[in-house]
């Protein structure tokens, strides 16, 4: 049977996680094996040759499932028709940069962007906010397209979720598939928080599987896994860029796909007001997934620890938000 291909639009395509991404989405690994794409390419002007570049070498590896590939510096052709936009391109902080500053140069590029999204793209289209500050980011696009349903906007919270899992498999001393349940709530920042507590290993507590070590949790695995994206820009030398892509492939493959049964996943959604997280906050929160749709899990016990490590986490976005409101971006 032959399919319609899927609109699959990039932004930051010529960057370094675009270049770990686009071979991927194009060899099926973001949708299935089964389904053809057609790639849209969003890059600033000064990026649109070595985006070209990159389309030369999609070209030569003869994927049987790429159809189509477009190449723009305009928002309004890369999003036209788009089923699945993955937000990566970024204003990253430079030295001297105050956080204001950040927020705006990036309202700057996720205001416009959301608004194209609104006026262009499909009605099933579903986003993921990549690019930094994820969570915030996420929230100026989602609230300038007031006709696409809040939900279809997500940020990547899938990589701290994936480190958290690497690193009790680690522990455990078992594979990365005997650990289920993971959570990350809350910001993809260096206060999110990465819960062990309603994990499992291997189907028993993950907190005894791991030794009941409370000292090994706060003290290495919180902080290993919230700030490893900083230990990799100071060991590499860059910021983390395939495990970035293999998580955004992993983040849209699930919501696609469905959750495994008796597992879940991290994603960072626009809250309903579930566990005390104010309605419209983009946080990270533990979902299943199933046809294309999310909900989150409910009705865990959070004990005194995970509220307040929770708390401090979308207390920060709660501050992101009030900024990008006052600079007007909201
Ligand atoms: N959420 C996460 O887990 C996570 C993980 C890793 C990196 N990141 C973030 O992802 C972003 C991209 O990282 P990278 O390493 O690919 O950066 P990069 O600098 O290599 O590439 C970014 C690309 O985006 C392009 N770009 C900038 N503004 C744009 C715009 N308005 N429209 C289209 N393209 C634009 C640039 O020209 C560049 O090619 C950064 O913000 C980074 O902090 C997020
Ligand atoms: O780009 C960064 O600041 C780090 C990135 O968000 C990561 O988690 O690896």
């Amino acid at each position: 049977m032959t399919r319609t291909p899927v609109n699959v639009t990039v932004t930051g395509a010529a960057g370094q996680i675009g270049y770990a991404l686009l071979f991927r989405i194009a060899s099926g690994h973001l949708l299935g094996a089964d389904v053809p794409v057609n790639l849209r390419l969003l890059e600033i002007p000064q990026g649109v040759k070595a985006a070209e570049g990159v389309a030369m070498e999609l070209d030569d590896c003869a994927f049987p499932l790429l159809r189509d590939i477009t190449i723009t510096d305009q928002a309004n052709v890369a999003f036209d028709g788009a089923n699945v936009a993955l937000l990566v391109g970024a204003r990253p902080r430079t030295a001297g940069m105050e956080r204001g500053d950040l927020l705006s140069a990036n309202g700057g590029i996720f205001g416009p962007q959301g608004k194209a999204i609104n006026d262009n793209a499909a009605d099933d289209i579903k986003v993921l906010v990549v690019g930094n500050p994820a969570n915030t980011n996420a929230l100026i696009a989602q609230r300038n397209a007031p006709d696409v349903p809040a939900e279809r906007f997500t940020a990547m919270t899938r990589l701290d979720h994936n480190r958290a899992v690497a690193q009790l498999a680690k522990k455990a001393g078992v594979t990365v598939e005997d650990v289920k349940k993971v959570t990350i709530w809350g910001n993809h920042s260096a206060t999110q928080y990465p819960d062990l507590f309603h994990a499992e290993i291997s189907g028993k507590a993950a907190f005894d599987a791991v030794g009941a070590d409370q000292e090994w949790v706060e003290n290495f695995f919180i902080p290993k896994v919230a700030k490893r994206g900083a230990e990799i820009i100071e060991v590499r030398g860059a910021s983390s860029a395939a495990s970035a892509a293999n998580a955004a492939i992993d983040h849209v493959y699930t919501w696609v796909n469905g959750t495994p049964a008796g597992d879940w996943t991290s994603m960072g959604i626009v809250s309903d007001g579930s566990y005390g997280v104010p309605e419209g906050l983009i946080s990270s929160f533990p979902v299943t997934t199933a046809n294309g749709t999310f909900e989150i899990v409910q009705g865990l016990d959070l004990s005194e620890f995970d509220r307040k490590r929770i708390d401090a986490s979308v207390g920060e976005l709660a501050e992101e938000r009030d900024a990008v409101q006052e600079l007007g971006l909201i």
